[in-house]
């Protein structure tokens, strides 16, 4: 597969110098019951309006990173904090409360088929509802106007009332998107967004997260395998190797010899686009 969706030039960054912290990684590890070490002792602040793309070989601990920040995986040490609050340590009424901060997008969108475009929108505010009401889909006439003009942002307004299993892979990425945003989230995870699409859906999906994020000043974390395309949109780039970090800064930092850390291989033996071998 060749990784050359879009050229290898950082996008505009928005965020703006000494916003916030909205979430704190500190000093987190991970050991599966099988004895396997996915995370070891990681630790990182991310700002407000970030775009922070991580990178690294299949097994690195990419995923299993993403799913400790909403805790759809238990850490083992370690915390994690969200607008300052433990995500880690909650539990009950205030972990529902903290993990309706972190908001995510899957690689495979994860909708419900035999419901509407607009009814999977929607699913995104049942963390703000009461549990009567989210059963019996009692959505404010706000969240509904939301929904219908954020399906409209995303240029399926017009598929609003279809079910989500007849839509394509890129659609239903999109719908996944709507429904990640209109949770009104702090952190927007993304765990390879674009695995599964062809290079052209993959560059408007890429595009419209960063677009949805950026503009609404929400903190994006993305797991992408291909490089050249974190090089276009990251803000900051985090590098794993065998559950650690072992790259933290800007793009343009991100050296060949770092991405040969990184990957435990010589760059002329990735699959990274011409530019990327010879000039960094
Ligand atoms: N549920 C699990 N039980 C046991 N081991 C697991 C589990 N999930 C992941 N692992 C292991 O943890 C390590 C990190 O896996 P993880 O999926 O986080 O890596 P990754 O960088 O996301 O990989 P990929 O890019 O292939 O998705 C791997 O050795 C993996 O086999």
């Amino acid at each position: 597969m060749a990784d050359t969706i879009v050229s290898p030039k950082p996008l505009e960054t928005t965020t703006p110098p000494g916003a916030e912290v909205v979430l704190s990684v500190q000093g987190v590890s991970k050991t599966y019951t099988n004895g396997t070490k996915a995370l070891r002792d990681v630790s990182f602040d991310v700002r407000r309006g970030e775009f922070v793309v991580v990178i690294g070989p299949s097994g690195s601990g990419k995923s299993t990173l993403m799913r400790s920040l909403n805790r759809l995986v238990d850490v083992t040490s370690g915390a994690v904090l969200v607008d300052g609050e433990s995500l880690t340590k909650a539990g009950g009424a205030r972990l529902r409360a903290v993990r309706r901060r972190v908001a995510m997008v899957f690689q495979h969108a994860n909708l419900v088929g035999r419901l509407t475009v607009l009814q999977n929108v929607l699913h995104g505010r049942l963390g703000h509802m009461g549990t009567l009401a989210g059963m019996f889909g009692r959505y404010t006439e706000a969240d509904k106007q939301t929904a219908v003009d954020l399906l409209r942002e995303i240029e399926l307004g017009e598929h609003m009332y279809n079910r989500a299993a007849e839509l394509s892979g890129g659609q239903k990425q999109r719908v996944g998107i709507a429904r990640a945003i209109i949770q009104d989230p702090s952190v927007l995870l993304c765990d390879e967004p674009i695995a599964s699409l062809d290079p052209s859906v993959s560059k408007v999906i890429m595009d419209m997260i960063f677009q949805m994020a950026t503009s609404r000043n929400i903190t994006a974390i993305v797991n992408l395998h291909q490089i050249d395309v974190a090089l276009r949109y990251a803000t900051r780039i985090i590098g794993m190797h065998k559950g650690e970090i072992v790259f933290d800064g800007p793009p343009a930092d991100l050296t060949a010899e770092t991405i040969e850390r990184i990957y435990d291989t010589p760059v002329g033996e990735l699959m990274i686009g011409e530019e990327l071998r010879g000039e960094r």
